[in-house]
């Protein structure tokens, strides 16, 4: 795609910016019935050492609002790949991706990253949470990085934090924490600034089941009371069932 974005004039990338823009302003009213994002005939291939790996060969999806869709598939079948992309962090080498109305396969890096800070969060297997951060600072943290004004952060990271049944431990660092717990800071972290859409590497893959499903049951709360849409890869087929759909991928395709 680079030689792509390389050609475009300043004209069209201004385009392109203003359409963002718009975008995003009626990203905050959400129709129920309409895509947060649609994935058309995405194929992604990487170079190594000279050979072309194809990786993704034809993705078709999307995820509507305030849905739990899962991708599921063996190591290497390309989940992470994908994730990547709908996040808006690389780029697929054919096919389109649409996130609210937005081309995500024809915008700039810094188009991207604009709407990711706002719209898009985050949670990793291991709960990328700052180790000499309490709790609270950790979420705290993650508003001060989206630029949400100072004086909505307490009642924000509390409610986060609540939302996430932490609210008695608000105060702890990480490692005064269970892994369960981390990860549900590492939740309430993501959601602070409100996004649209969270996605979720494996988030369950350290956890044992008790704690797994205990992830999931907060993933369906906050389905329910921050209306965000979640897209997440896993292995475990013990908590499919909780999904509102699950895309099974076997060597970069759906089955
Ligand atoms: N930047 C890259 N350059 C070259 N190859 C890559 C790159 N990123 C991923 N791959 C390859 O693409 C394939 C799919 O990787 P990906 O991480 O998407 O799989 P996955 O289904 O998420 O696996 P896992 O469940 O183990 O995380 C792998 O063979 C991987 O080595």
């Amino acid at each position: 795609m680079g030689w792509r974005r390389n050609r475009k004039t300043a004209a069209e990338s201004e385009a392109i910016e203003v359409h963002t823009q718009a975008q995003e302003a009626a990203a905050t009213a959400v129709d129920p019935a309409k895509p947060l994002l649609v994935v058309e005939g995405v194929e992604r291939t990487f170079q190594t050492g000279g050979q072309p790996l194809h990786v993704l060969k034809g993705i078709h999806m999307e995820l509507l609002p305030r849905q739990l869709v899962m991708l599921r598939g063996r190591s290497g079948s390309g989940k992470t790949t994908l994730l990547n992309m709908i996040g808006g962090l690389d780029q697929p080498s054919k096919g389109t991706i649409f996130f609210h109305g937005m081309p995500f396969h024809d915008m700039s890096d810094d188009q991207r990253t604009k709407v990711r800070r706002k719209e898009i969060g985050f949670i990793f297997q291991a709960y990328a949470l700052m180790p000499l951060l309490s709790a609270y600072e950790n979420v705290e943290l993650s508003l001060r990085m989206a630029g949400v004004p100072g004086g909505e952060w307490k009642a924000r990271v509390e409610h986060c934090l609540e939302l996430v049944g932490l609210a008695k431990r608000m105060h702890h660092r990480p490692f005064e924490l269970s892994g369960g717990e981390q990860q549900r800071v590492a939740i309430a972290k993501s959601i602070a600034h409100r996004p649209s859409l969270l996605l979720a590497d494996e988030p369950t893959a350290e956890l044992d089941s008790q704690m797994a499903a205990q992830i999931m049951s907060v993933f369906q709360t906050i389905i329910r009371t921050e209306q965000v849409t979640i897209c997440m890869t896993t292995h475990d087929p013990t908590i499919l069932e909780v999904a509102d759909h699950v895309y099974e991928m076997v060597d970069g395709k759906f089955i």
